[in-house]
């Protein structure tokens, strides 16, 4: 893939899984720079992934084609603010994935109306096995989506949505995902450790399995609904598993969790826009 100049300003966990990602898709680790206030992340970055590095965000953005906000939301008012006047002088695309953050708070603090792209990744960025929702303003050209597009096409697989509201939606899905399913994990670990497993049994066994059924409903022809009713033999074992789950309602559970994740969405656009 040939590279645009890309810099990271506040990589921390999210940045450094898009960064491992694109790294070991082949981009060339010179055209990528990140930023960090703390040096410690910075040294394993670089000695991960031989990326250049810098405390210094202002330094960073400087030839960047590509800027992608990788704060905190919370602190990506102070460090948008304090970049403005660069951004409005070279004009980068700039991919935020800050949740909650929208892309006309962000052109407020700026004080121009500049190119958005709002993404919401996930950490198995790191595996190229992402999943990311993008959303776009009008600024933004053709050509700079499909930038945006393809960089993240490097970590995963990638969706637009029409409108700002379905990041809050992709937040709650794909964005948060990976915590539930590590949730879950561990979990289903404890438990079998409860029925008698040695923990390094249980982890192994309930990782396995997590991944080959993902395997499977990605890769089947057969619904996810389907799969299970082939794992559920009547008057058997999954059966008796399924309706313990079904009687604590857990797609309700699944569900207010989700509207949770996306309120707090919303409720963070509210609380850091001023
Ligand atoms: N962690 C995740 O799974 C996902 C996170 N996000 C979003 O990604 C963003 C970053 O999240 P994480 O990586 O989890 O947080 P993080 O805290 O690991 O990374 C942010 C980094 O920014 C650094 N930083 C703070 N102030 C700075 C400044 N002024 N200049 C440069 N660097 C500065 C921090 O030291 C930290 O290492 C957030 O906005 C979050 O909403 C989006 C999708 C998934
Ligand atoms: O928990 C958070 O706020 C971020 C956004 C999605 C995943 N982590």
């Amino acid at each position: 893939m040939s590279t645009p100049s890309i810099a990271f300003i506040g990589a921390g966990n999210m940045a450094f899984s898009i960064i491992g990602g694109l790294i070991k898709q082949g981009v060339d680790p010179k055209k990528v720079w990140a930023t960090n206030i703390d040096q410690e992340s910075l040294n394993k970055l670089e000695q991960e992934f031989q990326v250049n590095t810098t405390t210094d965000n202002h330094q960073a953005i400087s030839e960047a084609d590509v800027v992608v906000l990788s704060v905190k939301p919370q602190v990506l008012k102070s460090v948008v603010t304090d970049l403005a006047e660069t951004l409005k002088q070279n004009n980068p695309l700039i991919i935020s994935i800050a949740a909650g953050i929208k892309a006309e708070t962000l052109q407020d603090w700026i004080g121009q109306p500049l190119a958005i792209v709002r993404c919401m990744p996930n950490t198995p960025a790191l595996l190229q096995c992402g999943a990311s929702g993008l959303y776009k303003t009008a600024e933004v050209t053709d050509e700079q989506a499909n930038v945006a597009e393809t960089l993240m096409n490097a970590v995963g697989i990638t969706l637009w949505v029409q409108n700002e509201q379905g990041i809050d939606a992709v937040t709650a899905v794909s964005g948060s995902g990976p915590a539930y399913y590590f949730l879950f994990m561990e979990a289903m670990q404890q438990a079998g450790e409860a029925l008698g497993l040695d923990a390094e049994t249980a982890k192994q066994l309930t990782l396995q399995t997590a991944l080959g059924a993902a395997r499977m409903a990605i890769e089947s022809d057969d619904a996810p609904s389907e799969l299970r009713r082939k794992v559920t033999s009547p008057g058997g074992t999954t059966e008796q598993a399924i309706q313990t789950f079904q009687k604590g309602n857990l797609e309700a559970l699944v569900k207010q969790a989700m509207q949770a994740a996306s309120d707090r969405s919303e409720e963070l656009s509210e609380i850091l826009a001023k």
